[in-house]
């Protein structure tokens, strides 16, 4: 897995690198202090540190800190950003299914609070529990039977991977919908808006990236433009599309939302899943994604028998 972009290199360090994948400066390590514990005495994060943004023996970092995390087994870098252990959680199911098991802890997404595993009712759509997963790494297990639009896509957003059930939009230079969508509770959903791929006009800005984020949208995947980019990057949301320009879209209460609406080359349908990062974008139909969410329920049910 690969570093985040926004990793700051470390000034005045005199071994190893923050962002190097396979070496740590073990001074840069520290433990998540919040890990919650499971019904069996273990953690996600029994041998996972955080890496500190730079040495500095004087500070206490906390995770709000932390550049990504460390696996002490693997000695292999792994993705955290504050308030997404996904990247952790996907490096232990993966690499160290044996401790996994020991944990009893799958079945309910990670919320340790709750020690005795349930079953649990699958969701038809908007729960998919079993976390952000890379691209590559869901492309090689899906392959083709995946879409991968064909698209040159650029992140603008302060988060760099983000996943999620579709919402659509299909407008063209008008944001209108975009507007209206972004006020309501997006329930961890990412908005897929086709805008044409227009390269004439924003359909999205910070302003409506901010409401986004309040309003619990996982991200925004625009085929057409954003503007307002350098405010737009500060914005903890996920923010993919074509391009940008400094030009407004129209408001006159254009567009459609919840249609199937067309990314390039493939065909993007209401509650999809949807996994957008820095190599792009990859989409799930809601059946492979049900399946998915069935196998992680099979691994924890068999776990927690
Ligand atoms: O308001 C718009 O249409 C887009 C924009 O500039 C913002 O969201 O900040
Ligand atoms: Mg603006």
């Amino acid at each position: 897995m690969s570093s985040l972009p926004n990793d700051e290199k470390v000034e005045g360090q005199e071994e190893g690198t923050a962002d190097d994948p396979n070496h740590i400066d073990p001074r840069l390590l520290f433990p998540m202090k919040r890990a919650r514990v499971s019904a069996v005495g273990t953690t996600y994060w029994d041998f996972i540190q955080l890496i500190a943004p730079r040495f500095d023996p004087d500070k206490t970092w906390e995770s709000k800190d932390a550049v990504d995390a460390w696996c002490l087994k693997c000695n292999k870098r792994v993705t955290y950003q504050c308030g997404d252990s996904s990247g952790v959680r996907y490096h232990v199911r993966i690499r160290h299914e044996d401790h996994l098991q020991k944990m009893e802890m799958f079945s309910n997404g990670g919320d340790f609070n709750d020690s005795t595993p349930k079953k649990r009712k699958l969701s038809s759509s908007s729960s998919y529990k079993a976390g952000f997963v890379p691209t590559c790494d869901l492309y090689d297990e899906y392959l083709d039977t995946a879409r991968v639009p064909t698209v040159a896509w650029r992140s603008f957003g302060g988060i760099k991977q983000f996943y999620g059930p579709v919402v659509t939009v299909k407008c063209f230079e008008d944001n209108s919908r975009v507007k209206e969508l972004v006020e309501t509770d997006g329930k961890g959903s990412v908005l897929v808006v086709d805008g044409g791929a227009s390269m004439r006009c924003a359909l999205l800005g910070d302003m409506l990236a901010i409401k986004a984020q309040e309003n619990n949208w996982a991200g925004i995947l625009i085929h057409g433009c954003v503007r307002d980019v350098a405010a737009l990057s500060k914005v903890k949301l996920g923010v993919m599309a074509l391009g940008s320009t400094p030009r407004k879209s129209k408001r006159n209460g254009e567009g459609q939302s919840q249609l199937s609406v067309r990314l390039g080359d493939v065909e993007c349908r209401p509650n999809d899943l949807v996994f957008c990062d820095l190599d792009g974008v990859l989409i799930l139909t809601a059946e492979q994604a049900r399946e998915r969410e069935q196998k992680a329920h099979e691994v924890s049910h068999s776990v927690s028998l």
